[in-house]
């Protein structure tokens, strides 16, 4: 089967766009497709798939596979490029408009060029932290299910780590180093990520204070493995810094992140807003052999 697609990245994490506005794909048949588009050798080469289809609730719609097959409940690099791909396709016409993923109804706002046609870089108002235990969700052998999950010891491998855990509608746990060159993210990444605290695994990051403005983070995601960037994990850095008391609340900081920098905030009314890149890199059709 041909299947029509657009390649965008937002910061180097990279995902195969589908038009579900245009182009219908059997359910059953995605997460084998996610795989497939995803391989560097035999398909195209990407963290995954995104499909942009129309919404019930929202202007827009995203959902996101991960490079496993595995289905996510949000994407902050790929909610960037889901507004550029719907603003720039003409699926939405005015510059602030909701987009629907799996964890719920976010607002974007696409920057654009003085033709006012390109998109250059979007915000994303990405809403409230998710910080109780339970909810990250995180067993509860080591806290009770509504307290927060702040630097609390947390071994693996026989390394003695401090965990910091916040979802975005996604699972995250954020380790602090000293120097981020020696962050353990191929090593400890791939333990962390399917350790049993985590019932529906965990986004693993790995985050060096540069001062109260910049942070610096590497990330080993669930399904994917190391990526370049991940948007909602550099928001739940940024929440983690906050609760841990390196950068102050209503500030935004800079995220250098592999593959370039986001701009974040958690503002005083507990809202997280990320502003950054979102780019096209190619268009054509995938030769699928699993649709
Ligand atoms: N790269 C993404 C997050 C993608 C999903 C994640 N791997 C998960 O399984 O939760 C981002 O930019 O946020």
């Amino acid at each position: 089967m041909k299947v029509p697609f657009t390649k965008m990245h937002g910061l180097g994490n990279s995902y195969i766009y589908i038009d579900g506005f245009q182009f219908e794909l059997e359910e059953q048949t995605i997460p084998k497709l996610a795989q497939e588009v995803s391989n560097v050798n035999t398909g195209i080469g990407s963290d995954g798939l995104i499909i942009v289809m129309p919404s019930s609730q929202a202007d827009v719609r995203m959902r996101i596979f991960n490079k496993d097959g595995s289905e996510a409940m949000n994407c902050g690099n790929g909610l960037r490029c889901v507004a550029k791909f719907a603003f720039e396709h003409g699926y939405v016409n005015t510059e602030d408009f909701k987009i629907e993923a799996k964890s719920g109804v976010v607002d974007a706002t696409v920057h654009t060029d003085e033709q006012g046609q390109t998109v250059n870089s979007v915000s994303v108002d990405m809403g409230p932290p998710i910080l109780e235990r339970e909810q990250i969700p995180m067993t509860t052998e080591h806290g009770g299910p509504n307290d927060q999950v702040i630097a609390e010891p947390f071994e693996v491998d026989e390394e003695k780590l401090v965990a910091t855990a916040v979802s975005m509608g996604n699972p995250h746990v954020i380790f602090y180093e000293d120097n981020i060159k020696d962050a353990p993210v191929s090593t400890l990444g791939p333990k962390v990520t399917s350790d049993q605290r985590f019932p529906e695994g965990v986004n693993v990051e790995f985050v060096e204070v540069v001062n109260s403005r910049e942070i610096i983070f590497r990330v080993w995601e669930r399904g994917s493995g190391i990526t370049q960037a991940c948007g909602t994990g550099a928001c739940a850095a940024v929440v983690s810094s906050v609760l841990n008391g390196f950068v102050k609340k209503g500030e935004e900081v800079t995220v250098h992140l592999d593959g370039g920098d986001l701009w974040i905030s958690w503002l005083h009314n507990h809202h997280v807003l990320m502003r950054g890149p979102a780019k096209t890199v190619v268009e054509g059709v995938f030769f699928s052999e699993v649709t």
